[in-house]
């Protein structure tokens, strides 16, 4: 891949995973960004422990040679909190803004059970109505017109246990906003919902040019099948490891590399792998994750 084109970021949830705190809450911010930045990556998404104040923030990573590059924007469209959405989208897109962020990487939270105790493949995921669907293009509409006045885009995460989780959801997301509406495609959640690299390949290659920014996650076939069996939630089977970085689960990365390259991919690419740091040390697996990388797609 082209280095000019393309930079290497990390999710600090390797480190402190904010959807359970309690995993990884012994690792400070200050360790978390001094190991990315060892493990050879040189941008971030931001995460609950990281200072909110500009300044002190700008100067902690650059010191490090980190930027910040996205951060996690939970919608809610589809209940019709439109509102609320915006106040809080606005807040965050400044915040990214004076981070030099180019992209604000949102999902809709209306119905979702990532977080919940129930059954991550079960019948309990919300399935929007034509209503539904009709207020989250609207939304998604607007917050992009807001963030492309300061020269960002607006992508959306598919996710497990969200409105927006399989590929005919995908489907209709894509169909449903402008064009100036992009994608956050992120390989772990495509595998896990879709069950195959083809399905998980099939999104991006339809997408590509829709994508404004890559999660690189992998997952553990066999953690997966216990998911299921057992009737797991989404954070139980994380805790279980259902995750992991590129190069120690089931994905070839390397026709992930080859799709975005051929389509002149340009932006991030982050290494987005939570498991419980207590089992997986975050600093070894970055420098895992990193040198798979190195290793496929020459970067
Ligand atoms: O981008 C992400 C952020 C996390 O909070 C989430 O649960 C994770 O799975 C993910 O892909
Ligand atoms: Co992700």
């Amino acid at each position: 891949m082209d280095k000019t084109k393309i930079k290497l970021g990390i999710a600090p949830i390797g480190w402190t995973n904010d959807d359970m705190p309690e995993l990884g809450k012994e690792n400070t911010f200050e360790q978390c960004v001094s190991e990315m930045a060892l493990a050879g990556f040189t941008g971030s998404e931001v995460g609950g422990k990281y200072p909110r104040d500009i300044a002190v923030l700008k100067h902690k990573l650059a010191v490090r040679g980190i930027q910040i590059c996205n951060a996690w924007t939970s919608t809610f469209f589809g209940d019709g909190k439109k509102d609320q959405t915006l106040k809080a989208f606005i807040e965050q897109m400044d915040f990214l803004h004076q981070m030099g962020a180019k992209v604000i990487g949102c999902s809709e939270q209306s119905g979702s059970i990532q977080g919940l105790n129930k059954p991550i493949f079960g019948h309990e995921k919300r399935i929007f109505s034509d209503k539904e669907w009709n207020l989250l293009a609207q939304g998604y509409n607007e917050i992009a017109g807001l963030a492309a006045e300061k020269g960002m885009k607006v992508c959306l995460h598919h996710h497990m246990g969200t409105a927006i989780q399989t590929a005919a959801e995908i489907d209709r997301y894509m169909a449903e906003v402008n064009d100036d509406v992009y994608l956050l495609f992120d390989t772990g959640h495509a595998y896990y919902s879709e069950g195959s690299q083809q399905a998980m390949l099939d999104i991006l290659r339809k997408y590509v040019d829709r994508t404004v920014h890559v999660h690189l996650k992998d997952v553990r076939d066999e953690r997966v099948a216990e998911v299921k069996q057992k009737k797991l939630s989404f954070l139980d089977g994380v805790k279980k490891g259902t995750f992991t970085v590129p190069g120690d689960g089931v994905i070839d990365f390397k026709p992930v590399f080859d799709i975005l390259n051929q389509a002149h991919y340009h932006g991030w690419m982050v290494v987005e792998a939570e498991q419980d740091p207590a089992i997986a040390n975050p600093f070894e697996y970055a420098l895992k994750g990193r040198h798979y990388i190195k290793q496929y797609a020459g970067i």
